[in-house]
């Protein structure tokens, strides 16, 4: 089944507990914080519902699915789901991070890989597989919160000042496990339908009672949401902030108190080896990371077209200075843009026949990231001047009898009326000045981990092999000369 916006609509509004401002939400649907991007998000089941956009494929039961959830077998399904991802990237212009594809091609790379989980306990040994199956065919929104909060980083889970500040199992019952305790930073949560739990940071010896995989629906009874403030309230309008208003898909800090969860969805028990596993020995960090890199190749994309529509509306386009700029950001783009292909042409077949991207390049360009966007953002931020600030306070001053004359008059352009100039600088200041896009820059530094853990992932699955093997070849190629000369 793939659903319509109506359907996902209809099923988050489920008396799950958010806290903005001081008071609960009573219907994140039409919240002023959340309805920007419950819309948003509405509009992509609509897009992959419409058969034409062929986001639709069959699956290994028979079943009709959205191809979020695919499970890739060649380089041919990768394309394919990449092309389904990019319809959906396209559509929110790359700003929407943690859309309903992400976790799901996490669950299709745990899917892929049962004898993982066989690893750990017996009678939890299908719940994976079972909830992907579930998921995908019920085309579920999943997000999830994979880190412990920022307290004391130089300490374990264990070792913090009180026992479940980290979520942690607080209890085992005959029917399932309490969980107590907080995990950082839900991405879309608010909006989703159920959340994935686990750890991504390393965790160590000690901290077994944190060391779990399970999922939770997002109105469980003690599940309690605390977003970051939104971008989306208090804007006079989509056209004052075409991006804050539809795209702040909103971060929130996850409480936990005492939530039950039945064994059925309880897919790693106090296994510290396993958690780890379940992303580095399944392809399931490499298809959510190629997911990622999809939408990121979407967004320097729409950035560098808006740069070259301003540099023409300036007049700055025919200056050689101004064209090296413009290249400069047309390179860094083809940089991301051409890794992620050549993750994907590159990719090998792992021994359950799933289609892997090639890790030398998609960990090759998340390492980089975290230099590459603020790079492209401060090319965009001289290319554009003062003209960002050089805007009206609201389009009412467009419309108002006594400053339209002015507006006309002044907010002038080489090429583009004093409406369409707005329209443009408006939006370049949800790129690169707004808060929703200093959000962006947070987002794509961290949202893999910290740079230095993007760089890890990196340096640990280049291959240096050939590397090695190419300068051993050249310092074996000479030596030190027999004889003085
Ligand atoms: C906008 C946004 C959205 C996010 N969405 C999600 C989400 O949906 N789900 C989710 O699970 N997580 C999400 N994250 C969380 C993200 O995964 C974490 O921010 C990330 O893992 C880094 O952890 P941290 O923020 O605690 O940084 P820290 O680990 O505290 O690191 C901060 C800085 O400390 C320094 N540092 C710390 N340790 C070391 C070290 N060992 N070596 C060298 N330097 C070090 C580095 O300079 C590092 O950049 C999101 C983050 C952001 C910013």
């Amino acid at each position: 089944m793939v659903r319509t916006g109506k359907e996902y609509l209809e099923s988050i509004r489920d008396n799950r507990s958010i806290y903005i401002g001081g008071k609960r939400v009573d219907d994140v649907t039409t919240h002023p914080a959340f309805k920007g991007i419950t819309q948003t998000i509405a509009n992509l089941y609509d897009i992959a519902s419409d058969e034409k956009n062929k986001m639709i494929y069959k699956t290994e039961d028979g079943t009709l699915a959205n191809k979020i959830y695919m499970i890739p077998k060649s380089r041919e399904d990768l394309r394919d789901r990449r092309e389904a991802i990019k319809t959906w990237s396209d559509s929110t212009y790359g700003f929407v991070g943690r859309s309903p594809d992400h976790v799901a091609s996490f669950f299709a790379g745990f899917a892929s890989s049962p004898e993982v989980f066989e690893r750990g306990l017996p009678e939890l040994k299908d719940n994976a597989v079972n909830f992907y199956k579930f998921a995908r065919d019920n085309d579920l929104y999943l997000s999830y919160v994979i880190i412990p909060p920022q307290i004391d980083r130089s300490k374990a889970s264990h070792e913090q000042e009180e026992k479940f500040l980290a979520t942690g199992v607080y209890e085992e019952r005959e029917d399932g496990i309490v969980i107590r305790g907080s995990q950082m930073l839900g991405t879309g949560a608010a909006v989703s339908n159920y959340l994935f739990v686990s750890c991504i940071t390393p965790l160590r010896p000690g901290d077994e009672t944190y060391a779990v995989s399970f999922v939770v629906p997002m109105g469980a009874t003690g599940l309690k949401l605390y977003p970051r403030p939104s971008y989306a309230v208090d804007k006079p309008s989509t056209f004052d902030y075409p991006l804050s208003t539809r795209f702040d898909e909103s971060d929130a800090l996850v409480v936990f108190e005492d939530v039950f969860i039945p064994w059925e969805h309880v897919f790693i028990y106090k296994d510290v080896d396993l958690v780890r596993a379940q992303f580095q020995d399944t392809p399931a960090h490499k298809l959510g990371n190629s997911q990622a890199q999809t939408r990121f190749t979407s967004k320097l994309k729409f950035v560098i077209g808006l740069a070259k529509k301003i540099a023409a509306a300036n007049g700055i386009d025919k200056i050689p200075a101004v064209q090296e700029k413009l290249a400069e950001l047309a390179s860094l783009a083809a940089t991301a843009e051409g890794m992620l292909l050549a993750s994907e042409y590159e990719c090998t077949i792992d021994k359950n026949g799933t289609a892997v991207p090639n890790p030398r390049f998609l960990y090759g360009i998340m390492a980089m990231q975290g230099e590459l966007y603020p790079k492209v953002i401060a090319i965009f931020r001289e290319l554009v001047g003062g003209g960002v600030l050089q805007v009206p306070s609201s389009f009412e001053d467009l419309l108002n009898p006594e400053t339209k004359p002015d507006m006309e008059r002044y907010i002038r352009s080489a090429t583009v009326n004093y409406e369409e100039k707005v329209q443009l600088f408006k939006l370049a200041w949800d790129v690169i000045g707004s808060e929703f896009g200093g959000r962006h820059q947070q987002y794509e530094m961290f949202y893999a981990g910290a740079p230095f853990v993007a760089k890890g992932y990196c340096y640990r699955n280049y291959g240096y092999q050939e590397a090695e093997a190419l300068a051993e070849k050249c310092l074996n190629s000479y030596s030190i000369p027999k004889e003085l000369v």
